[in-house]
């Protein structure tokens, strides 16, 4: 049966410059766009070891509609005609870490910024469509943290709401680099949009909000450097398989919603297949029903991890410790993320459906699969680290 889009219209293959399509985000997108579309991937990145399963072998049945550049964006002459031979380009590509942010600002800085001018420049030259990953930490802090404790206000949804269209982004001071990041993801989207507002390019920006599920970041000693300090999710995945104590910043407070990557990736799906209704438009994509502490996610996930391992948790299973001891001078955090999903109900119709327990049994039941041996044997054979 022919694929339609939204409007009922039929929707013609095309072909996607995705550039980080080697990462969390872009591996699961090749695999979606594989398994039930019909389009053809340029997947551009440095690494490929998370869509190896997807280029290797010649056999599989979408063998021919993905290719692999190794490339890096950064300096690489390729990729204006990777883009000019595409018809849509989505650019993932970027550092990404927290504890990347104040201890490397300027690759931080470059990388969300700088990297990325070319992209917008390439598509807005040669009238391509861009799909370009921004983050909810463009929002910062919210109105409602800058309220005293005991103001009845903090209550309000109005003060703690993210809305793409109405809600201000509120960083702290040059000090804390931690928001070189947010800082740099918000240019580039004021870039793009003035790219659109005045050379006409096609552009939807997106604003994931804590986007978690398998293959993210890396666990440390095993796929990543040992002393690496991924994002929470693979942090205390990496405690749970090691049976240490999950480390707390500045007490857990910070509060997030957490969405299923497999959630999120049909709302990409969907702005991929229906450019009429998504072009022009910035998208919060995340599940507000999904809010926790951090402290409260340590909680559950060390619930579901005990369950999916069948291993009793640790007698102390949190610890706490300070941002400055664990991330270093400058860093600062977000207090609260939750999205309005107003815009993305309008154009797109879309809801995230996972709820937070189901989203971390399957991804605990994968990290437990894909590393429990491997950090056995590295336990046991600590030298040959
Ligand atoms: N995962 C989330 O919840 C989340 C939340 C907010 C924003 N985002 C944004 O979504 C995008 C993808 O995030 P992710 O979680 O998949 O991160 P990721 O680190 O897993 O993926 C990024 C990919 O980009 C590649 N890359 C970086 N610089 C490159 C360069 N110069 N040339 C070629 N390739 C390069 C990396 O090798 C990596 O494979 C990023 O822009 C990130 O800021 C993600
Ligand atoms: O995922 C997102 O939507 C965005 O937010 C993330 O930022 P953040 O949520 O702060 O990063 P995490 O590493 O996932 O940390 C979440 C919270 O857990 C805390 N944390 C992290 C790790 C740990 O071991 N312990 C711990 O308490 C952090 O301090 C923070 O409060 C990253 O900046 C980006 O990937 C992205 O843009």
């Amino acid at each position: 049966m022919a694929r339609v889009d939204l409007d009922g219209n039929a929707i013609n293959p095309m072909t996607i410059c995705m550039i980080g399509a080697g990462g969390f985000i872009g591996s699961h997108l090749c695999e979606k766009l594989m398994s039930e579309t019909p389009h053809t991937v340029l997947a551009v990145d440095v690494y490929n070891d998370k869509i190896k399963h997807l280029l290797e072998p010649d056999s599989l049945p979408w063998a021919g509609r993905i290719q692999f550049h190794r490339l890096n964006i950064k300096n690489d002459s390729r990729l204006e005609g990777l883009i000019k031979c595409s018809d849509l380009t989505i650019n993932l590509a970027a550092i990404c870490t927290p504890a990347d942010y104040n201890t490397r600002p300027l690759d931080t800085i470059y990388s969300n910024f700088i990297d990325a001018l070319p992209v917008v420049k390439y598509c807005s030259e040669n009238n391509k469509r861009l799909i370009h990953f921004s983050t909810c930490e463009v929002y910062g802090k919210t109105i409602g943290s800058y309220l005293p404790k005991d103001s009845p206000l903090r209550q309000d949804p109005a003060y703690y709401i993210l809305k793409e269209d109405t809600s201000p982004c509120i960083f702290g001071s040059v000090e804390k680099q931690r928001w070189s990041y947010a800082c740099a993801k918000q240019l580039i989207e004021r870039l793009i949009y003035a790219e659109g507002a005045e050379n006409g390019l096609e552009f939807t920006i997106v604003r994931p909000f804590n986007w978690i599920g398998p293959r993210m970041d890396f666990i440390p000693g095993i796929d990543g450097p040992s002393e690496g300090v991924p994002r929470v999710l693979a942090c205390f995945s990496n405690n749970l398989l090691r049976r240490e104590p999950l480390k707390l910043v500045d007490g857990g407070e910070s509060q997030r919603t957490f969405i299923y990557i497999k959630d999120a990736i049909e709302a990409v799906l969907l702005m991929i297949e229906n450019p009429a209704r998504a072009s022009g438009h910035i998208f919060n994509v995340g599940n507000p029903h999904n809010e926790v502490t951090v402290r409260q996610l340590a909680e559950m996930m060390t619930q579901v991890y005990s369950k999916v391992s069948g291993e009793d948790a640790i007698e102390s299973p949190t610890i706490d410790v300070s941002s400055k001891e664990f991330y270093g001078e400058g860093y600062d955090d977000s207090d609260k993320r939750i999205p309005d999903m107003t815009i993305i109900n309008k154009q797109l119709g879309w809801n995230p459906k996972t709820s937070l327990w189901d989203l971390l049994e399957s991804t605990l039941t994968y990290q437990h699969r894909t590393y429990a041996e491997a950090i056995k044997q590295a336990i046991a054979k600590p030298s040959a680290n």
